[in-house]
């Protein structure tokens, strides 16, 4: 992290200072395949992998990382507690107001997991709102709040967790009838419990907002007045989508070709 003394809030952190210093330290909430720490304790996930390509690249060899809760990401990017957000937060206006996203990396649609057998039947948001005794736990500080509420599912309905392990907890506790998040996420934590107790939602209705299917678009953050960062890195970024390396690191973490964010920006998600 870059303490820079008597600088104000909006001081810029320059590409040449964290050169200099030799690492950038970056907010993660330990969210697989996003960004997490593997059996190793090395901090690893797509969104790691893609800022540790461009950071070597721009010149910055070393990442350190600070595990901060999903919520806390931004305000923690903000009191400067670190330098870059690589979370594969979603690109919305709302967030936009306080961070400046780089483009986006990829894009991904949500998931459902229930107890085995789906007793309660859901297979929707709506499913949920539907049935006032049905409770979801939902990370949070994530936009699947909003995607929840837009479904018509109340707040009381909603067993709000710090992390997606947590969310795992609530189901498994009785606590929560479902988990939401999205797929990728879902699966690798159903994946690391290896619960028989507990099912993905295979023919989950994605939420719809507005009357449209909602598709998340995930990218790294920085600060508002770290423009020039956030333009050296998506500069790049294009040059990984182009020459097809983003996809390879993408892979390397279970997501696919459907998953490319194509030709999608930050701007446009931000003016959504
Ligand atoms: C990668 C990620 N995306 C969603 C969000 O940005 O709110 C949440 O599901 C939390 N994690």
């Amino acid at each position: 992290m870059l303490l820079l003394g008597a600088c104000s809030g909006n001081e810029q952190v320059t590409l040449k200072d964290l050169q200099k210093q030799g690492y950038v330290t970056v907010g993660f909430a330990g969210e697989n395949p996003y960004a997490y720490k593997d059996e190793n304790g090395k901090l690893t996930g797509e969104a790691v992998e893609i800022a540790r390509v461009i950071l070597e690249r721009l010149g910055i060899d070393e990442m350190k990382g600070e595990l901060t809760e999903f919520s806390g990401l931004i305000a923690g990017l903000n009191a400067k507690r670190f330098d870059m957000i690589t979370a594969g937060m979603f690109i919305n206006p709302e967030r936009c107001k306080s961070v400046n996203f780089a483009d986006p990396e990829y894009s991904i649609g949500e998931g459902l997991a229930v107890k085995a057998g789906n007793p309660l039947g859901l297979k929707s948001y709506a499913d949920i709102a539907a049935n006032k005794d049905a409770k979801v736990a939902v990370m949070a500080g994530a936009v699947e709040i909003g995607y929840l509420e837009a479904s018509g599912v109340p707040e009381d309905q909603m067993v709000f967790v710090n992390n997606q392990d947590d969310a795992i907890s609530a189901l498994q506790s009785d606590r929560a009838d479902a988990m939401t998040m999205t797929g990728p996420a879902l699966q690798s934590r159903l994946d690391a419990a290896g619960d028989s107790n507990l099912e993905r939602v295979m023919d989950f209705e994605q939420p719809t907002v507005d009357g449209e299917s909602v598709r998340g678009y995930g990218a790294s953050a920085f600060r508002k007045a770290d423009t020039e960062l956030r333009d050296a890195f998506n500069a790049e970024l294009d040059k990984m989508k182009e020459s097809g390396e983003l996809l390879e690191i993408l892979q390397q973490f279970g997501f696919t070709e459907q998953e490319l964010p194509g030709d999608m920006t930050a701007q446009q998600l931000c003016e959504a």
